[in-house]
């Protein structure tokens, strides 16, 4: 695993996209994986800011919360329209329906969609607890696509993005953690104090599905680019 360490956010955000871009410079990145939360945001802000052109592109997002619209604010699709694809339009970009009433049937068109376009460079952000898309700790690493219940740290981290705790939904759906895996490369962002314990876990813990994030020890092209505060525990 490659760790870049970086000042900020910011800079973080500049690194993640040199990577994607040289990514598509080399032809090695047709498919991109992408993630929400905020972690990710600076380097969608460079996505938008450069005159890079996605529209031979597709994207496919790791996860959207059960029984939110595309079109609410909250919604992982209104995120991904709003910092990304409003403004750089890709061929195509998928993300779970958080309103599909026939789960399996989700699960599978979820799960072909990844199957047809495998994924080249797989963004990844990560939960305080470990967690990589909405996979929480105790997920199998070779699960795919399913619906999640979210655990109470999750729903109070992700509250600040809603009006009251109670609207924060408790369920979502995840790509798995198998999925993930498969990507050619993963690069994952990570800032802040909040992040030590989960960093820790993913990249000196013992590999165990208490830390998800820390079967990324088994994949052979990782880049984790975080800043001082989130690296803080690692023991070098
Ligand atoms: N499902 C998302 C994850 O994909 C993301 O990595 C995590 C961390 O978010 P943040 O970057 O805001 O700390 O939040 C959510 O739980």
């Amino acid at each position: 695993m490659e760790i870049i360490k970086v000042q900020d956010q910011v800079a973080g955000g500049k690194k993640a996209f040199e990577l994607i871009k040289e990514g598509m410079e080399n032809d090695s990145a047709k498919v991109l994986g992408l993630a929400t939360g905020s972690s990710p945001i600076t380097m969608y802000q460079e996505m938008v800011a450069s005159d890079l052109d996605f529209s031979d592109m597709t994207a496919i997002n790791l996860d959207e919360y059960v029984g939110l619209k595309g079109t609410d604010e909250q919604s992982y699709r209104f995120f991904m329209n709003d910092k990304l694809f409003n403004h750089k339009p890709f061929k195509a970009s998928y993300v779970p329906d958080g309103m599909a009433t026939d789960e399996k049937a989700e699960c599978d068109r979820y799960d072909e969609i990844i199957a047809n376009n495998p994924i080249d460079i797989q963004i990844l952000g990560i939960g305080t607890n470990g967690h990589i898309g909405f996979n929480e700790p105790g997920t199998p690493f070779d699960s795919q696509t399913r619906r999640v219940g979210l655990v109470e740290s999750t729903i109070e981290s992700n509250k600040r993005f809603f009006d009251k705790k109670e609207d924060v939904p408790t369920e979502a759906y995840s790509m798995g953690i198998g999925s993930i895996m498969k990507a050619k490369k993963i690069i994952l962002v990570a800032y802040g104090e909040s992040k030590i314990d989960a960093l820790k876990g993913m990249v000196e813990g013992p590999i165990s599905t208490d830390c998800p994030a820390s079967i990324l020890q088994k994949h052979d092209n990782v880049v984790l680019i975080a800043d001082e505060a989130a690296l803080a525990g690692l023991s070098k």
